[in-house]
């Protein structure tokens, strides 16, 4: 075989060498030494041959484990999330949930929970089958990456799939992204942290991540106070729907049934938080109508002062910024400018806490608080005295 036959070649020039000495007539002590010597370092070579015929075959076991594991994407034998210390959270098991988010210490209101890039993102709307361009978007990836992507929860994963086959191994990325995924701007992605995340609806929830273009990534707030060990809990869904409605949702697009705080209230209690929730929806849509001319600037701001009301009573306190900046644009394009100030200080206040002092929003609301003519609505409608937000600034 030319392997071995090479290998032995190798071996029998150096035992010729050897030969040529120990059999010379002239024999000495110095021959004798120089024999031993040889002898001794044949011995050293053998050792190191088999050293490094050992060190190849134990490369090989761990380059081979180490590819088989991370190239199969459903065996994922790490957790290569890289840890939270700087944040003022951590990630646990906790029961009924799967993996969740706890405080590490009291948290403000408005507080930076996270700040995080994707691992991908994919377009909103594909042409191709999803599961092909998923599998595709994952190839890329490196072996970390992946595994960050495969260790996330997952649920409805259809049964009956030929394991490894393609459509296993789509059906299988697929369900761990709709699980997973938020919305990234025109597209969609993978967040590994905010993945951890699990929902609250309502008051419930407490945190809420913001996409931001310029930064491609987003960010997430603390929009109340949040005590050590509690749970950090944003929102899957609009929950300014019924209970029934959000439960429905919840079961069938995430595989749980919702237990949160307000899930949980009593029939006669969840029928009131229902009744505010959905006024707050109408109210909202209602609002858009003065657009059009049919409210005056006084019915627009009535409205927006009776949703942040509503907002009080539920304890619902997300979107507060913009409809502070709402009640802002009604007033300045009505040329009522103490309305206009106090509605921007308003809005900087809410979009500070839900989306950054450094966002774009409340930079844009900064100069109005003194200047209110500069908001680029400013005199678009008939002048009139709307009135300011019904609440202590
Ligand atoms: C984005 S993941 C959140 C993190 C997840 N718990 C984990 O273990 O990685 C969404 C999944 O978490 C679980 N989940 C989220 N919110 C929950 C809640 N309020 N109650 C029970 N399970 C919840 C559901 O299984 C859901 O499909």
């Amino acid at each position: 075989m030319p392997s071995s036959s090479a290998r032995k070649r190798g071996a029998a020039a150096k035992i010729t060498s050897g030969n040529v000495k120990v059999d010379s007539p002239d024999s000495s002590v110095a021959s004798k030494a120089t024999s031993k010597a040889s002898n001794q370092s044949s011995f050293f070579r053998r050792i190191v041959t088999y050293l490094s015929i050992l060190l190849c075959v134990a490369s090989g076991v761990y380059f081979y484990v180490n590819t088989m594991l991370y190239d199969d994407p459903t065996a994922v034998p790490i957790r290569a999330e890289s840890k939270e210390d700087s944040y003022p959270w951590t990630s646990v098991e906790l029961p009924g949930r799967g993996v969740g988010v706890v405080a590490t210490r009291d948290i403000k209101q408005g507080e930076l929970l996270l700040r995080e890039k994707p691992l991908f993102v994919v377009p909103k709307k594909v042409s191709a089958s999803p599961g092909s361009l998923l599998l595709s978007t994952l190839a890329k990836l490196n072996r970390v990456e992946r595994a960050e992507f495969y260790n996330l929860s997952m649920v409805n994963f259809p049964d009956g799939l030929v394991p490894d086959s393609e459509i296993f191994h789509q059906e299988l990325a697929l369900a761990i992204f709709q699980t997973n995924s938020i919305a990234a701007g025109e597209n969609v992605g993978i967040f590994p942290k905010m993945a951890r995340f699990n929902h609250g609806c309502s008051k419930a929830f407490n945190s809420v991540y913001t996409w931001r273009e310029q930064e491609g990534g987003i960010v997430t707030y603390s929009i109340r106070d949040i005590k050590k060990g509690q749970e950090l809990l944003t929102t899957y869904t609009d929950t300014k729907r019924p209970r029934n409605e959000r439960r429905n949702y919840l079961k069938t697009m995430y595989g749980f049934d919702c237990q949160c705080s307000v899930c949980s209230l009593s029939d006669e209690a969840s029928l009131a938080s229902d009744r505010r929730l959905s006024e707050m929806s109408e109210l909202r849509a209602k609002l858009s109508s003065w657009q059009n001319g049919e409210l005056t600037g006084k019915q627009a701001i009535g409205i927006v002062n009776r949703i942040w009301h509503l907002g009080d009573e539920e304890g619902y306190w997300s979107e507060r910024g913009s409809l502070a900046a709402d009640g802002c644009w009604v007033a300045a394009s009505h040329s009522d400018a103490e309305a206009t100030k106090q509605f921007a200080k308003l809005a900087h206040k809410w979009y500070t806490i839900e989306v950054g002092g450094d966002s774009t929003q409340a930079k844009e609301m900064e100069p109005l608080i003194s200047q209110p003519r500069r908001h680029h609505m400013w005199g678009k409608k008939k002048r009139e005295f709307v009135g300011g937000p019904d609440v202590v600034l």
